[in-house]
């Protein structure tokens, strides 16, 4: 049975449509993590889930109750949904014991409960301080333990950590979805990060302009993506004019396996390959070539893997990222902006031989 269940959900803010026939069944137990751009409508349908909105037309049920339809509502406070909103929610008079003390309902607001979700999320000394005397990433974990003092079964977290940097929101993000799967608590996530997303998520629905575009698990998203906006949104792409034929694109980069699950339109498409696909199998001077077949040699993350051919192309453009370079290349005709790890990244000028690793995605033009 599903822990939550959002059926043909819409939603209008004055003449503007926020939310368009939204669909998501998020199944007991696991960790999903609501992917997109700002402004798309991430927090309204948590909202809506928490019922802090209510939906135009559709249905929500949480744990096989109807919870919101045209004739039914359950309050929020009814539900025994914990939320945590993206900052700045604790009582700035009330210590940190008081800030958990007050997610319990009236009546049970015992020492031992608040004593025991403090331990759980780590913030046992800190009891006695006061919002401005801890960081902004404890006041976020004071918001959650507040949530989860009243052990909810479905937890929604909207952004949580968005005001910490990159490393400690992705770490403290990873931790507190670690503990809410200790717990057993059925777990929604919003986030613009898809990296963020892919680490923690059992499944990943990408949302677009008030609509679920794709809800998938995070490789099949990664790999798969239903489109190109989908592609865009969830990490670096390549996107290449080809003309596809059973099964098969031709491209600047050779001929490219199409992914099986991907129905192809015929003759001219966009094919989508990630970049970290397409790499150097040696060229004159260098020891690219046993590096890049033992990549193959260890099997392919897309699952369809299959050794090309390898392709002439001369590096025109170098971009030094850190980590990564952005090389301009010119093969067949085209122009092919490749990323490598700076550590094998050619010169200006170079001819490399570049082979490419994995299936590709095809979609329309239109
Ligand atoms: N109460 C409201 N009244 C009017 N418009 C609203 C209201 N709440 C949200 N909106 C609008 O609905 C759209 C979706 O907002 P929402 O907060 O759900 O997006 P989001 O994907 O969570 O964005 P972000 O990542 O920036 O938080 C936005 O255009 C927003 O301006």
């Amino acid at each position: 049975m599903s822990a939550v269940k959002v059926d043909s959900v819409n939603k209008r803010f004055a003449d503007a449509q926020v939310l368009h026939d939204v669909h998501l069944d998020v199944p007991h137990g696991a960790v999903i993590a609501l992917l997109g751009p700002s402004g798309c409508g991430k927090t309204t349908l948590l909202r809506l889930i928490a019922g802090f909105e209510r939906p135009d037309e559709g249905h929500i049920a949480f744990d096989g109750r109807n919870i919101v339809s045209r004739t039914h509502w359950v309050p929020p406070e009814r539900r025994g949904i914990g939320y945590v909103p993206q900052e700045g929610t604790l009582f700035p008079h009330l210590t940190v014991e008081g800030n958990v003390r007050y997610g319990l309902p009236r009546g049970s607001r015992s020492g031992r409960r608040v004593q025991e979700v403090l331990d759980l999320t780590g913030l046992s000394d800190l009891g006695k301080r006061y919002p401005h005397e801890i960081s902004g990433g404890q006041q976020q974990r004071v918001a959650l333990a507040r949530a989860l003092a009243p052990g909810p079964a479905l937890v929604l977290l909207d952004e949580p950590f968005n005001a910490l940097d990159l490393d400690l929101r992705r770490s403290m993000c990873e931790d507190v979805i670690r503990l809410l799967r200790d717990t057993g608590t059925t777990t929604v996530l919003v986030t613009h990060d898809p990296g963020e997303a892919f680490a923690v998520s059992d499944q990943l629905a990408v949302m677009q302009a008030g609509k679920i575009m794709q809800y998938d698990n995070p490789e099949r998203v990664y790999w798969k993506p239903a489109n190109p906006s989908v592609a865009r949104l969830t990490g670096p792409t390549l996107f290449l004019s080809g003309q596809c034929l059973h099964g098969h694109a031709v491209t600047p980069l050779g001929t490219l396996p199409i992914h099986a699950s991907c129905t192809p339109p015929q003759g001219e498409a966009w094919i989508m390959l990630r970049p970290e696909q397409v790499c150097m199998a040696g060229g004159p001077g260098t020891n690219q070539s046993s590096h890049a077949l033992s990549l193959f040699s260890h099997g392919d993350p897309t699952g369809e893997n299959r050794l090309g051919k390898t392709i002439a192309a001369r590096v025109t453009q170098r971009s030094f990222r850190g980590d990564h370079t952005i090389l301009g290349v010119s093969v067949a005709g085209a122009h092919v902006s490749l990323r490598l790890p700076s550590l094998s990244a050619p010169a200006s000028g170079t001819i490399v031989h570049l082979i490419v690793q994995g299936a590709c995605m095809a979609y329309a033009m239109h």
